[in-house]
């Protein structure tokens, strides 16, 4: 079968300059024009090779910097490699930088025109669509709006629309999923999935091992420009995650135990991991640490870092004393970054109802770097939580229920099942 998208020996260099580069063209000239120079180049990316067939979805993973996005560039035609080949059969549909290929002072009505031509698509095929494109965008109201006019997040939708409406042979996605409602995410992956199944080849940026293990058929994990690994997305994404844990560790200072804002001791490498550059100085179980199988549990979290932390991700497991994790969540479905820490925040995850067999687990949570590149600070197995139930069960789940028998089976007199 021909490949949707063929990468060979694909390199790209950049140059990078003065770390105490000059500001301005005065500066500049006060310094004899010397650090406006190139100190060295860099490759960015090197020795690139892979295949994607039409129907495939491969997800890239890696850390900040990795080259992520420069690949994904190249491989849209934004720029040109210095090395290597890139080979696309089909049309591309590229979600790439949000908001690229916008203008600001056109309204959302004339850009999808032009991001639409811009496409591949000719005038009247665009009007064709174009309905259908402001509905899937449930943007109708604003869609004569001036596009600075917009949220990121319409922006995003816009962008997304137009995308998935040009017929794509080949879609490039870079980090879309995380912006945006979760219901509208919802709706992009289902549309993903539709795109797929007519033989789109997806290629699909994330930083979510979760993700690209749930939504791929293969998987790339760069480091520093270079491919680590390659293959099936189960393998890669638990690589790139067994990283993360040792470099977590890695960079685990020595600290004596610390006691949280409610007593729990906290002991460095035995319930606590991470570079504490962000710490996690309290956590609250309310209404209390002991509650009925299917009672709601508010997870008050306190947290600060001395020096600014950008956009932390902040999670939590529910797990049972071997470890098995019975609940996990993560603040990326908030469907937007945390804000930039700076001293003091607080945070709390409401959950409506447990729905957990009766029995005795922790509540696990963690600060991590925004890519999940390492944990800033990770408390596991400090705060128990103990679920009552009056029945006992196996498993995990123990969800509301009742049982009902077919007419047949209840006996004719009297008694009440
Ligand atoms: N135009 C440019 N000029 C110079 N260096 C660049 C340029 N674009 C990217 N780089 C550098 O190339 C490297 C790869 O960047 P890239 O944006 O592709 O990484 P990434 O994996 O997408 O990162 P992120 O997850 O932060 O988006 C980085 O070191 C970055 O600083």
């Amino acid at each position: 079968m021909r490949y949707a998208v063929s990468v060979q020996g694909l390199g790209k260099q950049f140059s990078r300059y003065h770390g105490d580069r000059p500001l301005t063209f005065q500066e500049a000239v006060l310094s004899g024009l010397r650090r406006m120079q190139p100190v060295e180049k860099f490759w960015a990316l090197r020795d690139i090779s892979f295949n994607v067939l039409p129907g495939q979805m491969l997800g890239i993973i890696g850390r900040n910097g990795a080259g992520k996005s420069t690949l994904l560039q190249l491989i849209g035609g934004v720029g040109r490699p210095d090395e290597g080949k890139v080979k696309i059969n089909g049309r591309i549909g590229a979600l790439l930088d949000l908001g690229a290929g916008f203008h600001s002072d056109l309204t959302g009505r004339e850009n999808v025109f032009v991001s639409g031509v811009v496409a591949g698509l000719t005038r009247r095929e665009v009007a064709r669509r174009f309905d259908a494109i402001v509905e899937f965008a449930e943007l109708a109201p604003f869609i004569d709006s001036p596009l600075r006019t917009y949220s990121t997040g319409m922006q995003m939708r816009l962008a997304f629309a137009v995308a998935v409406h040009t017929d794509p042979q080949v879609l490039l996605v870079d980090e879309f999923l995380s912006v945006g409602d979760i219901s509208f995410q919802a709706k992009c992956l289902d549309r993903i999935a539709q795109l797929k199944e007519q033989g789109c080849a997806i290629i699909l940026i994330s930083h979510s091992a979760e993700q690209i293990q749930e939504l791929c058929d293969q998987a790339i994990w760069l480091r520093d420009g270079q491919i680590i690994a390659y293959g099936e997305p189960g393998i890669v994404a638990g690589q790139y995650v067994a990283e993360m844990r040792s470099e977590t560790q890695r960079r685990t200072p020595t600290r004596p135990p610390k006691l949280t804002d409610s007593g729990i001791e906290l002991r460095v490498n035995e319930n606590r991991f991470g570079s504490l550059e962000a710490e996690i100085t309290n956590v609250r179980l309310l209404p209390k640490g002991e509650i009925e199988s299917g009672a709601p549990l508010a997870i008050e979290i306190h947290y600060q870092a001395e020096q600014p932390v950008e956009s932390p991700i902040i999670s939590v497991t529910i797990s049972r004393e071997d470890g098995q994790a019975c609940f996990d969540i993560s603040t990326e479905t908030l469907g937007r970054s945390l804000p930039l820490l700076d001293g003091k925040n607080q945070i709390t995850l409401h959950l409506d109802r447990l729905d957990l067999v009766g029995g005795d687990y922790f509540v696990d949570v963690g600060i991590y770097e925004q890519n999940w590149a390492y944990a800033y600070d990770y408390h596991w197995h400090a705060y128990p939580l103990s679920v009552r139930s009056p029945i006992q069960q196996k498993g995990i789940l123990s969800s509301p229920h009742r049982w009902r028998l077919s007419p047949a089976q209840v006996p004719a007199l009297g008694t009440r099942y």
